[in-house]
Parts: structure tokens; C-alpha cells; sequence
């Protein structure tokens, strides 16, 4: 009960701090991205990304997608720039993908789906003081994401991969050390960014989000190790970890800004 109550006193003083921008739905995520309806704002400059590999910690299955989770107390793995006022830190990221490659994105690009995406969230440590306050905040979080095609295998990533059967259930976790995500950062600069929410529960409203705009490259055996996961914790009825994406959402009344001239 003790502990109740201590959440119940935390949230409050939180939403004192910050007013919990309730899923609205006025700006839901994922969206499509129609680039001709994007606007070209010669001011916006490219992301500032510095990841420092010694933070990642940890490799969990959360039972809605696999993690990969990052130390977030000093401010050495970071984006800045770009659409962003504040400096973000890393947290954790995460794919979403289908159980068949004609499906798996969350933002689509002219109605063009992908058969998965990345997300890098990030929280801004400048308006909250953890990851847990930033989903209540607005503009809290910071969320990269990198579409994946079909193609050549992504050597760098073979790591992950390589880990994900020590994974497989509901609430496994492993050390995972060393890893670089910029290493799935496309090299092209370019991407679209809006005003978004979480795309799972809790829907907050409180994501800038930068969509690059070329996909990287991944074989079809290692997005086949994607989908060898579980929902399900051991010893439940297994169920496949795949089309763990939301559907894409209104645009109502936002603009998708864009580096692409
Ligand atoms: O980038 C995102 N992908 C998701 O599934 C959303 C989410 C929701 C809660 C925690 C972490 C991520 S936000
Ligand atoms: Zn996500």
C-alpha cells in the first residue's frame, strides 16, 4: 500500500510539474508521410548524434518488441540539433516489424509500407528528470526512426541478432555490451519531422519525431530472427512476437517538415 501511495504522490507532483498531455488525439502517431504535402524548411539542420557504445547495458523482450537498453544518468549518448531545442539522451531502441515483409512499419511514405522500423527514444534530461517523466511531458521525447528494406545482410547488427535467441520469451533479459546504434543510422542526413505521440500505451502526446528518410538494409534471415521471438512469457501458449505495429493515424491538423528541398 506504502508503495501506492508513494506513486500516487508521485504522479501528482508530476502532473503539478508537468501537464500529462493526454492522448488527445489531436497528435497520434504513426502517420504516413506524404512528401509532397511536406514542407521544405531550409532552416532545419541535420540531426547531431554522439552515441557512446560503453552505455548499452542490456537486451530485454518486453512482450511487445526486443530492447536494447542504454545507461541515461550523464549526457554521453545524445542527439541534438535538427528540430530539437534541448539536448536528448538515449534510453533505449527498439523495431517494430510484420509477420510478412509487405507489412511491419509504423509510418509509411506515401502509403509505402516497410517490412520494419527502428525507434531511438530519447528524453529530454533538460524538462524532465527521468525517462518515466518525459512520457508525461510535453515534448519530452525525442524518437528516431530508421526504416528497414530487404537486401544485403547489415553486418553490424549481426551482434543483436546473434542475441535474440537468449531472448525469445516475455521478460528475458541479457547483458548486451558495446554496441554502436549509430551504426543504423543511414548516412544520408535527410528525414521528415512532426509532432507525435508514443505509438503504444500510454499514447502520450509528448514525441518530436525525426523519420530519416533512407531505409537501411537488412536480409531476410536476420529480419526471420525478428520474428522467431515470443509475446509470451515461458510456459504460456507461445505466440509469435510479429506485426507488433500501429496503424497509421489522422494527420489532423499538423505539418510534416522536411530537409528534402
Ligand atoms: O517509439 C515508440 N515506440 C513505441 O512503441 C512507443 C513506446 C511506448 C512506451 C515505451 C517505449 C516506446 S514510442
Ligand atoms: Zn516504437
Amino acid at each position: 500500500l506504502a508503495c501506492c501511495t508513494q506513486n500516487i504522490n508521485k504522479a501528482k507532483q508530476q502532473e503539478r510539474q508537468n501537464p500529462v498531455p493526454v492522448p488527445s488525439g489531436v497528435r497520434q502517431s504513426p502517420i504516413d508521410i506524404s512528401t509532397d504535402d511536406s514542407v521544405y524548411d531550409p532552416q532545419l539542420k541535420p540531426l547531431k548524434i554522439s552515441y557512446d557504445p560503453s552505455n548499452c547495458l542490456l537486451l530485454r523482450n518486453n512482450g511487445y518488441f526486443f530492447q536494447v537498453e542504454f545507461e541515461d544518468s550523464k549526457d554521453s549518448s545524445v542527439i541534438s540539433s535538427g528540430p530539437l531545442k534541448n539536448q536528448y539522451r538515449l534510453k533505449q531502441f527498439h523495431f517494430h516489424w510484420g509477420s510478412k515483409s509487405d507489412r511491419g512499419s509504423e509510418h509509411t511514405v506515401n502509403n509505402q509500407v516497410y517490412p520494419a522500423e527502428l525507434h531511438l527514444v530519447h528524453w529530454n534530461p533538460v524538462k524532465c528528470n527521468n525517462s518515466g517523466e518525459a512520457i508525461l511531458s510535453e515534448n519530452g521525447l525525442a524518437v528516431v526512426g530508421v526504416f528497414l528494406k530487404l537486401g544485403k545482410r547489415h553486418d553490424s547488427l549481426q551482434k543483436l541478432v546473434d542475441a535474440l535467441p537468449a531472448v525469445k520469451h516475455k521478460d528475458a533479459a541479457v547483458d548486451f555490451f558495446n554496441f554502436d546504434p549509430a551504426c543504423m543510422i543511414p548516412p544520408c542526413s535527410d528525414y521528415w519531422t512532426y509532432p507525435g505521440s508514443l505509438t503504444a500505451p500510454p499514447l502520450t502526446e509528448c514525441v518530436t519525431w525525426v523519420i530519416m528518410k533512407d531505409p537501411i538494409e537488412v536480409s531476410p534471415d536476420q529480419l526471420a530472427m525478428f520474428r522467431s521471438l515470443f509475446y509470451t512469457s515461458v510456459g504460456e501458449k507461445q505466440k509469435n512476437m510479429v506485426d507488433n505495429y500501429r496503424p497509421v493515424q489522422p494527420l489532423m491538423k499538423r505539418t510534416v517538415y522536411s530537409t528534402i528541398p
